[in-house]
């Protein structure tokens, strides 16, 4: 209540004196008038009491509100001293307090800042007083949630909560949480101000994350270890690391490389991180070579140092640039790498990529380190296990595998034969009067005799095959792959020929000569143990046969390879010695009975063993790379032959000439037999060449560019063999086929075989639907004939008409019909 004026109290006071005045001079006039006399006395007696007590009671009433006033004055001066104190003190603590603490009126203007607000937001206080957040410029979002939050708790009279992010005075993204608090107004009602009090929470959240990621990469770190005891050798641990890292531990990609030795490049042995990875390190090259640029970024550094080197801010940093573009592409901020050891050297390194700055902390790195640290003595533990299973495998003496290796491979090489069939040989070899060269020379020469034979067994051999010292001078090879007897017979002979030259040891010239014993898988024994067994005893009979040769298990097989090897070597010059020849067999038009073309079929006369069919001795040729001679002499003698029967009633009618793979295969075939129709003025009608349906589909590229270039060339095909094995025909339209030819095989059961019957008609409906004209060979029967007639074949072939004939005597047979 305001203090009264002067005025206001002379006022009352006077008043008071006029009243009492009048109430004294106007009563006794009163009283003078209207009373008796005698009572006068006692009358103004009365009056002058009854005006003290009046007047008593109104001073009372005066000095019971001047008390009332002067109570409430003071406590209003104690409630103000309160407040100031309260204010003063909130200022203080405000002035003070860590968190930034400012206050809002009803009209959500500051009305006070702390020097943290200040602070926070890189402005002076003064900026604040008066004015709302959108005034201070605000982005329009932080606005509309402070204003929001602030509306609500002036309005309802209640705490609010939120929290924001906003960039600090550094730039620096932060993060916050405010409470709002009420302050004035009725409970419940709306508020006279509000007090916001916000808390910087960017280093408890960054230091929670911290936390969080450090967890995730100690689980990372123990799924690690726990892989590392696990894997089975060095390429599955670098992966099953790597993936565990970019699965497990917010890394984007982590990749381990090795270090070449002579180029000094590192390359990658496993990765992980997806499609970014792959794509990243294909257009990544690092070098721990110091010298190249490529050398200068963390995984180079960290192997020229030994040590970890992180890029924290990859894409800022000068020395990264080589790599710049990548990353930027692919999202990668930051890199750590760390050089791997084994053996006491730095052989690699683990390097892993986050797609944000600043994620390697020095706890992180750590981590990364130890499981580097881990993956390294993982290297190590398998180096051991290498080594001792190198041991468990190999003679020391060579390098060799050793018998117990073998013996491994042997049975897995058994177990392909169960499912796949196929052959395969054991060639047991003992060198010959080895123990003479130990007793003369030592040991020494001995080891190093061994050691030379090893490497020129291992020159004659293929990888797919092993050679093994099986102990003292003797050897195992197994060959897991043959087809044929021969095969082994000639590993055996190349390995005989390149013992033959001597060795140069001791400063004297050494000579050993092998004694080999072969067992062949099925032939000889299907189980490991039978065929080495077997091929030890072949090898005895090798010695008592006379040493440095090499010798079967069986003696037909023995018998057996020695005759194909004496026909390869027989067929190297037997054009040359005209012990080739050709047989003609006429092919008759079914309808009319006319002769429309011959098949030349070529004939070995051997000088020993009389006349050989091609059937024995085309395979060998095949072989043994004399087809595309002999097929030449063979196009050259039919092209000789069909100009020789000019003048007989062979004249004009086209010689088929059968076609291997291995003449399709050279590029000048056509070219050849143009040359040799060119020789004999034969036009290019004059020759059809058969060739098995197999041929057309091999394709590969060497034989159908030779298909378009006979087909330029207006050569006709003939499909030999027809029906015998494939079902698409579509080359049938790529390529010039004249004809098609049913095989012998199809035609030999008619017309009883019901199978034969279906599918020669089929074979011939096919061939007719195809537009093309169709042959049966084989017909050596008036019945097979007849059925063939019956169902349309356009020409036959077999000795029904004629076997194959010298060419002159076709001749004749032809000019008697
Ligand atoms: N790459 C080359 N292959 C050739 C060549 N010459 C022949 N050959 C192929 O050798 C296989 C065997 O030929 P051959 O022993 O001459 O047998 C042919 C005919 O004599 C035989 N034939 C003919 N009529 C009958 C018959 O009525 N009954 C019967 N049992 N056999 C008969 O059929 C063979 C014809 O074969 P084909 O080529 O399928 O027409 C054989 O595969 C020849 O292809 C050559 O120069 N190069």
């Amino acid at each position: 209540m305001p203090p009264r004026p002067p005025w206001q109290a002379l006022t009352v006071a006077g008043t008071y004196a006029v009243a009492g005045l009048l109430w004294i001079v106007g009563s006794d006039a009163l009283l003078a008038y209207a009373a008796p006399a005698e009572w006068l006395p006692t009358l103004q007696a009365l009056k002058g009491m009854a005006f003290i007590l009046a007047t008593a009671g109104l001073l009372y009433v005066l000095l019971r509100r001047l008390a009332r006033y002067q109570a409430e004055v003071s406590e209003q001066v104690r409630e103000k001293a309160a407040l100031r104190g309260r204010q003063e003190a909130f200022e203080s603590l405000a002035e003070h307090a860590p968190d930034l603490i400012a206050r809002f009126d009803r009209g959500l203007r500051y009305t006070y800042v702390n020097p943290r607000v200040s602070e926070a937001a890189g402005r002076p206080r003064a900026d604040f007083l008066g004015r709302t957040h959108a005034e201070l410029g605000y982005e329009p979002a932080l606005v509309a949630l402070w204003d929001n939050h602030l509306e609500q708790a002036r309005d309802q009279g209640e705490m609010q909560q939120l929290t924001f992010r906003m960039s600090g005075s550094s730039g620096r993204q932060r993060f916050y949480e405010a409470r709002l608090v009420p302050e004035g107004g009725e409970a419940g009602g709306p508020a006279e101000s509000v007090l916001a009090i916000t808390r910087d929470l960017t280093e408890l959240q960054e230091s929670q994350q911290r936390v969080e990621q450090l967890s995730v990469l100690y689980a990372a770190l123990s799924a690690a270890n726990q892989m590392i005891m696990r894997a089975a050798d060095r390429y599955e641990l670098f992966e099953s690391v790597c993936r565990i890292l970019t699965d497990q531990s917010g890394l984007e990609m982590a990749w381990i490389g090795l270090i070449e030795p002579q180029t000094q490049w590192v390359a990658p042995r496993a990765w992980a991180g997806g499609e970014r990875a792959e794509r990243y390190l294909e257009r990544c090259r690092v070098s721990a070579d110091p010298r190249r640029p490529e050398g200068q970024g963390p995984v180079g550094r960290a192997l020229q140092a030994e040590a970890t080197v992180v890029f924290d801010d990859f894409l800022g940093a000068p020395e990264a640039v080589p790599w710049q573009g990548a990353a930027r592409e692919l999202g990668y901020s930051a890199v750590a790498a760390c050089p791997l050891q084994a053996g006491g050297e730095v052989i690699g390194a683990l390097a892993v990529y986050a797609g944000r700055t600043d994620f390697f902390s020095d706890e992180v790195v750590r981590l990364i380190e130890e499981l580097a640290g881990d993956v390294g003595y993982a290297l190590d533990r398998f180096e051991l296990e290498e080594r001792t299973r190198y041991l468990a495998a190999h003679d020391l003496v060579t390098g060799l595998p050793n018998r117990a290796q073998m013996l491994d491979r042997l049975e897995q090489a058994l177990t392909r034969w169960r499912r796949f069939g196929g052959r395969l040989a054991v060639l047991f070899l003992d060198l010959d009067r080895f123990k003479g060269v130990n007793d003369a020379f030592g040991h020494e020469v001995g080891d190093q005799l061994l050691q030379e034979v090893a490497q020129r067994l291992l020159g004659v051999t293929r990888e797919m095959d092993t050679v093994c010292r099986q102990g003292g001078d003797e050897f195992l090879l197994l060959l897991p792959e043959i087809d044929s007897a021969e095969d082994a017979a000639q590993v055996a002979e190349k390995v005989v020929a390149a013992l033959a030259s001597p060795f140069c040891l001791a400063g004297t010239e050494l000579v050993v000569t092998p004694s080999i014993g072969i067992s062949l898988c099925p032939e000889d024994g299907v189980e490991a143990d039978t065929l080495v067994r077997n091929a030890d005893t072949a090898m005895y009979s090798a010695k008592h046969g006379g040493r440095n040769r090499y010798c079967f298990f069986t003696e037909p097989m023995n018998r057996r390879v020695q005759q194909r090897l004496e026909m390869e070597s027989g067929l190297r010059d037997a054009e040359r010695r005209g012990e080739l020849e050709l047989g003609y067999q006429p092919q008759v038009d079914i309808a009319s009975g006319a002769v429309v073309g011959v098949e030349a079929l070529v004939r070995w006369r051997h000088p020993r063993h009389g006349l050989i069919s091609p059937a024995n001795f085309i395979p060998v040729a095949e072989e043994s790379g004399q087809i595309a001679r002999i097929g030449d002499w063979v196009l050259a003698e039919a092209c000789r032959q069909c100009a020789a029967w000019r003048e007989t009633a062979l004249a004009g009618l086209p010689v088929a000439v059968n076609l291997s793979a291995a003449q399709l295969g050279r590029s000048d075939l056509a070219e050849g037999i143009l040359r040799h129709l060119e020789a004999y003025g034969l036009p290019s009608s004059a020759l059809q060449l058969e060739m098995t349906e197999g041929l057309f589909f091999h394709e590969t590229e060497p034989v159908r560019s030779t298909l378009q270039s006979l087909q330029r060339s207006g050569l006709q095909l003939v499909v030999d063999d027809f029906g015998t094995g494939y079902s698409n025909l579509g080359y049938l339209k790529r390529f010039p086929v004249a004809k098609l030819k049913i095989d012998e095989s199809f035609v030999r059961g008619l017309p009883e075989d019901t199978e034969d019957v279906v599918i020669s008609s089929t074979l011939i409906r096919m061939a007719h639907g195809l537009r093309l004209r169709v042959i049966a060979e084989g017909v050596e029967t008036a019945e097979q004939l007849a059925f063939l007639r019956e169902h349309g074949c356009d020409e036959a072939q077999g000795f029904y008409f004629s076997r194959p004939l010298a060419g002159a005597d076709l001749a004749r047979w032809a000019q008697r019909r």
